[in-house]
Order: structure tokens, then sequence, then C-alpha cells
């Protein structure tokens, strides 16, 4: 490119440069005002409510006059949040404003426009022309999907046609531009090789600069009710949907918003991983809880298994126990749930005491009895909410009665004046005519008070016992040939002894959940409006069903790659694609296969691609490096030698070493080895670590799924460690889990899931412990 024309474009940045300074200075003195604004309506709010009530003449008029301030003060928050969240932006765009530029000649025009892209909009300072477009804009889609001539792009008002005549990329730094240059394609290689050569810390980045042609038909699709994609690792399914939750987030400002979007992240770690992508955007985070985490607080009161805890199990497990879980974590156990709910008779119902203070106070039988009165015609859901009804205004008569109770009474005598206060709420004592009334009313507030417990019990359905319930389906639920009926009855009792000690496998959470919510008529929540599933191979299709029950107005977006299915086996994308189609119930379907691996050179993916069947669709990258090793080492001590050496020297080269294991048990035992040794920065991860350090990162292979490292060991790919038929599942996932460097260790003879294909791209060193 002609020096003259970069001197022209250095120029521009220059001046852009300067109008974000300009306005990054006008945005903190704004921060400096609305802040000192929220703490003065603050201070104010705060001293007038804390003087007495009681000591107010008019509680009311001070109420009201509180409730006014309390207004004031989130008003000035939310103004300040806003300021903070434009000044934010401004500084994101500082140093390196834009990286893309379109020229396009709209129809009926003679000159082209020139547009910058960066990652958010700016204006010039008397707000008449875009210096920068955001990445997001309509016309931006243009830089990622056109090449040069007539082009289209999507418009809220409709397709548009345009014509591009030129596309320039740039890379900027500090306010220099380093690189620029002309292009045809999408987004040229060249740039992303520095993109993935330049990531250097644990944090994920976004890559609004390089979004490839594919990552943005993910990013940009608005039509799909599901969208499936199936990436190989490393193809940037995780960038790319939080990409598409910053694309959603801006064109749907007025009714979406990021708490309506819940992102089901495969464990705590990767949730530290992504924290840094949106706010470099500009973007609120949106909701993100693991799958455990979600189930937790369904089941209050149970420690539920994890995904992890049930991976390690699994690995001991006999097979016939397999053939359970497979059962009740398919569709069709669903199916049996729905079916076995629409036709439950009513002396089916496993109803429960409710009880007070320790006595029951609607017996089973009493409540079965409404529940027996109520139209059998409704459904068990309609007919619950009736018989709650009962109960409620049974509660109330109760109310009325247990007021007249010695022990309402001596309550009353033992209250405080604050306390009396209180009780009184609205009302004050010359409300009444005489102290009779007076306490007839405060007797019934109280044992109202008192009886709230029942209420919530009630309003809980606490009066039924859905352990129970759940058990009775078991009882009768029609088998698959797999299972015979001993096994069946250990499972259900196996059930009942975790149920004893508060706690429940995983396999039956979604059967039980999806009972219970359709027994109740509740567990929906209507305000979702997007859901985003990472790593959903190692999610039950039970587990889909019911987050589609749980979240019915929900679009989802669901993202796997079988390849690295720890749990189960293999499935063909367009056969996953079908069978979510039934279990979600979506319209309209769409899958996106990615099939070019970022993340790793193309060493380790050449690797990683040989130990798949049908691995030749996997396109490695272009970016090169060290060939993988494979040390084979005969004895424990020479294992552990060569462990040692391998982590002092990966750490000595990167930021992130990860040692990565079959399960929780071998991480301890190499972490306990390495520790011996005083590594520096070296951690146990475990399934509660929720922050990512840098250093030598020892962990089981699967709480490292969705995470890079620079360094990846993989500790130990033995046939005698790794013998299940997972084990290329895992090989594979370990392998892909490092960007720049790979080493596999082998206690002996090496596992068959490195067949001779794979071999072939490494470098192996054998050492027998006698030739020491
Ligand atoms: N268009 C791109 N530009 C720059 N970097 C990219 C791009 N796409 C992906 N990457 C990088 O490639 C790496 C892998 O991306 P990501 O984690 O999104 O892949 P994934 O498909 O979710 O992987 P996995 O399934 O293995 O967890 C990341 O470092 C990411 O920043």
């Amino acid at each position: 490119m002609e020096a003259g024309e970069q001197r022209a474009e250095q120029a521009r940045v220059d001046q852009v440069e300067r109008e974000i300074k300009r306005q990054v200075a006008t945005a903190e003195q704004a921060v400096d005002e609305a802040h000192q604004e929220t703490r003065a309506v603050e201070k104010n709010y705060s001293e007038n409510a804390s003087i007495n009530r009681y000591e107010v003449d008019d509680i009311a008029e001070s109420r009201s006059e509180l409730e006014q301030q309390r207004r004031l003060v989130s008003q000035a928050a939310e103004n300040e949040n806003i300021i903070n969240h434009q000044l934010r932006t401004l500084q994101n765009l500082q140093g390196s404003p834009y990286f893309g530029r379109i020229d396009i000649l709209d129809p009926g025009e003679d000159e082209p426009e020139r547009l910058y892209i960066g990652t958010a909009s700016l204006m010039n300072s008397d707000r008449t022309d875009f210096l920068i477009y955001d990445w997001r804009a309509p016309i931006s889609g243009v830089y990622y999907n056109g090449t040069l001539g007539k082009v289209q792009y999507e418009t809220p008002a409709g397709t548009q046609s345009t014509e591009l005549v030129k596309k320039r990329q740039f890379t900027i730094k500090d306010g220099r531009i380093t690189n620029m240059f002309d292009t045809n394609e999408t987004v040229g290689d060249e740039l992303l090789q520095a993109a993935l050569g330049a990531q250097n810390d644990q944090y994920m980045h976004n890559i609004v600069a390089t979004i490839q042609q594919e990552q943005n038909n993910i990013i940009r699709n608005t039509s799909s009710d599901l969208l499936l994609v199936q990436g190989v690792a490393g193809s940037g399914k995780t960038s790319a949907i939080l990409q598409r939750i910053t694309y959603l987030l801006y064109h749907s400002r007025a009714d979406l918003n990021a708490d309506q979007i819940v992102l089901f992240s495969p464990n705590n770690l990767f949730s530290h991983y992504i924290s840094e992508v949106l706010p470099s955007l500009g973007e609120r985070n949106m909701r993100q809880v693991t799958l455990a985490g979600f189930l937790r607080r369904r089941f209050e009161g149970l420690q539920v298994e994890t995904l992890f805890d049930r991976y390690e199990e699994r690995q001991s497990e006999a097979t016939a126990a397999h053939a359970a879980a497979d059962f009740l974590e398919s569709a069709t156990v669903m199916t049996a749930v729905r079916q076995y709910v629409h036709q439950l008779p009513a002396d089916e119902v496993q109803f429960a005491n409710l009880t007070f203070n320790s006595q029951v106070f609607f017996s089973a039988d009493h409540i079965r009895e409404l529940y027996q009165g109520l139209p059998a015609s409704l459904s068990v859901a309609d007919r619950l909410v009736k018989l709650k009804n009962q109960l409620i205004r049974e509660l109330q008569h109760r109310v009325r009665e247990e007021a007249k109770k010695d022990w309402v009474a001596k309550a009353l005598d033992e209250l405080d004046v604050q306390q009396l206060h209180r009780l009184y709420g609205q009302r004050s004592v010359d409300d009444f005519p005489d102290e009779e009334a007076q306490f007839a009313y405060l007797a019934r507030k109280l044992a109202k008070r008192r009886l709230r417990v029942v209420a919530d019990a009630i309003y809980n359905n606490y009066f039924i016992d859905f352990y129970n319930q759940y058990e009775r389906f078991l009882r009768q639920v029609a088998l698959p040939q797999t299972i015979s009926n001993r096994d069946w009855i250990g499972v259900i009792t196996d059930y009942q002894n975790e149920i004893e000690y508060h706690r429940i496998k995983l396999m039956h959470t979604a059967p039980l959940l999806y009972l219970r919510d359709l027994i109740t008529g509740s567990g929906q929540n209507r305000a979702f409006q997007y859901v985003f599933i990472d790593e959903m191979q190692d999610y039950p299709l039970a587990t889909l069903v019911y987050l589609r029950h749980a979240f019915p107005k929900a679009k989802f977006t669901v993202l796997g790659d079988s390849e690295q299915a720890l749990f189960k086996p293999l499935q063909l994308p367009q056969a996953m694609l079908q069978e979510l189609r039934t279990v979600l119930d979506a319209k309209h379907p769409q899958l996106i296969v990615l099939n070019r691996s970022y993340r790793s050179t193309t060493e380790i993916t050449d690797f990683a691609k040989a130990l798949l069947p049908d691995g030749d669709q996997i396109i490695s990258f272009t970016r090169h490096g060290a060939k993988p090793r494979l040390l084979v080492r005969y004895d424990d001590a020479g294992f552990k030698q060569a462990l040692l050496e391998n982590a002092v020297q990966q750490r000595a080269d990167h930021e992130s070493v990860a040692v990565l294991t079959k399960n929780r048990e071998q991480a301890q035992t190499i972490y306990r080895f390495l520790h011996q040794h005083q590594l520096d920065g070296l951690h146990l991860l475990t399934a509660r670590d929720s922050d990512l350090p840098t250093g030598i990162l020892v962990l089981p292979v699967y709480l490292a799924k969705g995470l890079e490292f620079d360094a990846v060991i993989a500790a130990d790919v033995s046939a005698a460690n790794l013998t299940n038929v997972d084990a290329v599942g895992m090989v594979y996932t370990m392998a892909t889990r490092a960007m720049h460097q790979l080493t596999l260790l082998s206690k002996g003879a090496v596992t068959p899931a490195i067949n001779s294909a794979a071999s072939q791209q490494l470098v192996i060193e054998h050492e027998f412990a006698d030739k020491k």
C-alpha cells in the first residue's frame, strides 16, 4: 500500500483519537457530576429514613415522601450507570478505534461513502456524522459477509442493496496503524494469525475484528428458534455466541435486556474465562449458570449430583447401571412423565400433612378429601389451584379461630412498643371504637402473621410429597428391554436411600422436576427470551426437554461438539438437529457446522483430527508450532520425572500450563507430587473454583471444557488408564485445549485411542527404566 495512503489513514486515526479523548474528558466530568448527584440524594434519603417513624405524626405522609426519595435515588443511580457505561465504551475505543473500512456506492449515488467499523459507534462533536460505525449496525454486515461488488444487507426496514467498492482492514495499536491492507475476503488470515498468536492472558478475547463468515451467520441469525451449532474443538463456537449475545442486545435494545438471556456454561471456571468479552464490547453480562447451579436452586435442601460427580461415578459403574441412566436421561422418560401426570388418579396423588408448630395443621387425608371433591374433568394442575384456594380459605377461617386462643393473647402481651406499632400497620389507635375491637384486630393480625408459614407451605405445594410421587412414577413406568426388573428395583432403592440422605442423582433430576412442575402447573419462566447452552453434548435429552419446559418463550442456541462427548457416543449433526427439533419443539431450526479450528497450532490440530474416524472434515488453521510430543515411561519414577521436567520447562515458556487428568483423584495425586517440588504458580482446580489463575494448573479434563491454555500436558494416556470407549473423546478434548504446545505422557503402553495415523503426527520418545 502506498505510503501516502497510510499517512492519510493515520491522520484520520489521529483525528478520531482526538475526538475520543475530548469525549472521554466530557464523559468523565459527567460521571463525577452524576456520582455527586447520587450521593446527595442518597444522603437525603438515608437521613430521612432514619428518623423514627413512630414519632412522626402523619405516618402515611412521611412514607410517601420517603417513597418518592427512594425513587429519586434509584433514578440517580440508573443515570450514573448509563453515563459510566458511555465512558467505558469510549475508553474501549481509545488506542484502537476501529479495525475496518468499507466504501459503498448506493444506487443513484456518484461518490462512494466511506464507513469505518469498530466495537462501538462514535459521532463527531456536532453529532452530524458517524466517525465509527458499530460492528453490529446493519451496514456493518457487509464488512463480514460481502466480497467486492453488488451486496445485500438486512435492516429493520428490509433487505437493502449496495455496491461494495473497497474493503480495508487495519491493525491499530496505541493509536498507530501497524498494519493495513485491502482485501476481498471476509477477514484475512494474516489478521487472524496475529490475533491468535497474541492471546496472552487467561481470559477469552472478543473476536470482533476477525469474525469469520460462518461465525457471522451464527451471530446475526435472528430467525431461528433453535440454532444448533456443531463445531469442532476451537472453531469459535463460544466466541461466536458471545458476539451473538452482544449483537442481539444491540438490535433489540427496546425489548431485550441482559437479564432475559441465560447462558448455561460448562463449569464455574468458564464463567471467569469469558467474563471479559462482553464488557469489552460495552455490554452488560447476561445471566450465567451451570447446570449444577440451576438444579441446586430447584432442589433446595437436597444435594444434587453434578455432571462431574456422575462422570467420576460412571467410570466405575457396571454397564447395567448405564442402561437405567440412559433411560432416565432420554426424551422417552419425559413423555412417560407427561402421560403419568395427565392420567394421575386422585387416590394416586401423594398428599402430605401440613404442620404448624410440629402439629398436624391440615392432614393429608383431609387434603385428599378436598381434592377428590373437585371436578375430575379438570387437569391435575387446575385442580391443585382450586385445592390451594380452598386450603387458603380454610386457613383464613382457622386464623380467626386461632386469634381467640390463649397463645395469641399471651404473645400480644409480650410485644414491645415498636413491635406493636408495626402490627398496627396503616391503622392507629383512634381507628377503633373500643378496646375490644382493637384487641380483636391485633389478635387477628398476629395470628395471621404466625400462620404465614402455613400459607407459604400451601403456596409452595408442600402438601404433596413429590419425592414419593416420583417413586410411584418409577414403579409403574414401562421399561425398555435393556433394563431387567431386578436392576430397576435396585435403581428405585438407591433413589430412596439417596433421598433419605438428602441427595439426588443427576439422572433423576429432569424427570422429577418435570413431574413436579406438571402437577403444580409451575416452574416456567416466560421472561427469558434467549437460552444459550454451551457444551450441549454433555446434556441429557431429558434435561433439554426440561429446559424447554422451564423457558417456554425462549429461543434456543445450542452449541456442541459431539467429538468432545466425554459421556456418550458420537452423533451426527443432522441426526442431532432432528432429535433436538422434536424435543425442543422448534418451528424454525437451523444447523450451522464449523469445521475450521482456530485455537491450536496446525501441528496440534493435525494430531487431534487424526484421532477421529471422521477427522478429515476438520480444517486446521495455518499457524505453526512445535510438533506435539508423546513421552512413554515404563515406571512410576520415570513418569513422574518426565512430568516434573515438562511442567517446569513449559512454565518457563508460557503463562498458562495445564496438566489434564482423567479424573479428580489423579489430579490430586499429580498435584501432591508437583507440590513437593515447590513449583511456582502451581494450582489444583476443582469444580468449586471459579477463578482461573495463570501458572501450572492441575485439573481433570472435564473441568477444562471450553477453556484453553498455552500449553497442555496430558497425563496419563496409557492403555491402562484410558480403557473406556470414550478414550478417544478424552484424548481429543485434552489435546484441543492447547494453543501452542502439547505433551502427552504415558505410563506404560499407550492407549489404542492414539492410533497409528495420530502417532505419525507426534514426536515419540520411549524411555525404559533399565536404560537410565
Ligand atoms: N474469528 C476469530 N478471530 C480470532 N480468534 C478466534 C476466532 N474464532 C475463534 N477464535 C479463537 O479461537 C479460540 C477457540 O475459540 P472458542 O473457545 O470460541 O472455540 P470453541 O469452538 O468454543 O471451542 P471448544 O469447543 O473446544 O471449547 C479462542 O482463543 C478464540 O479467541
